[in-house]
């Protein structure tokens, strides 16, 4: 039987750390397209995708629940009467591989969790959900190996730079044109005029619209 992938997302405003580089409706089509990323990866792993969206919004590759609560909140609903394995996967994971989410969905131990960039938490895969929450933001990775330790689970962390690389930041953005080639945020962020620029002995990221280096 397919895994339940839950995937958070917030289709209004997202990234708000790229705003310094990306117009409101950029970033909007900048998160359609990296969550494309993560569905096709999710799908081809053999997952069945819900997105658990703050708001109205349809895929026609995914399921799609209504939860404006906050992040935390609306998972740990969902997680607390789930009675099968369940992968929480981030939106903002363009480099998402089938080959990882296979990876961590055939952990040999009760569940896996991929770390993100900076402390947080990109993916969770729990085969008994009831026995799990979660708690993000901050140090979010940390909170939730303790939360393994805790509730008695043994915890496989997830090794994988496809996985880690969550975009947030402009500085990411860099991985994705490198790394993403052929991914549907790669594309878009072609579209917007973002090339590599390797002016300043640090590869970093230029638009071409604005010509600067960002
Ligand atoms: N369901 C739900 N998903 C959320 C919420 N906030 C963020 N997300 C999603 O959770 C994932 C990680 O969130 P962030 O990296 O903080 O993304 P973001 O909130 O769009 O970005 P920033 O505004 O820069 O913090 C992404 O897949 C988001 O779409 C929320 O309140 N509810
Ligand atoms: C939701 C949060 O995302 P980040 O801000 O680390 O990308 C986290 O992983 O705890």
């Amino acid at each position: 039987m397919a895994i339940d992938a839950i995937i958070p997302f917030k289709p209004k405003n997202p990234k708000t750390r790229l705003s310094c580089i990306m117009e409101q409706d950029e970033r909007e089509a900048f998160a359609r397209a990296m969550l494309s990323d993560v569905l096709a990866a999710v799908r081809a792993a053999g997952c069945a995708p819900t997105l658990l969206s703050t708001g109205p919004f349809e895929h026609p590759d995914a399921r799609v629940v209504v939860d404006p609560a906050g992040l935390n909140e609306s998972l740990n609903r969902v997680l607390a009467t789930a009675q099968e394995p369940v992968l929480i996967i981030m939106a903002d994971l363009p480099l998402a591989t089938p080959e990882a989410v296979g990876r961590m969905i055939g952990t040999d131990a009760q569940m896996a969790i991929a770390p993100g960039l900076g402390g947080g938490t990109n993916a969770i895969f729990v085969k008994e959900p009831s026995r799990y929450h979660v708690d993000y933001y901050g140090a979010s990775f940390c909170k939730h190996m303790a939360i393994a330790a805790e509730a008695g689970l043994s915890c496989e962390v997830t090794d994988s730079f496809r996985l880690h690389t969550d975009v947030d930041e402009k500085e990411d953005l860099v991985e994705v044109l490198i790394h993403g080639q052929g991914s549907a945020a790669c594309r878009c962020l072609d579209s917007l005029g973002f090339a590599l620029s390797i002016e300043r002995g640090r590869v970093g990221v230029e638009r071409r619209t604005h010509k600067e280096a960002l």
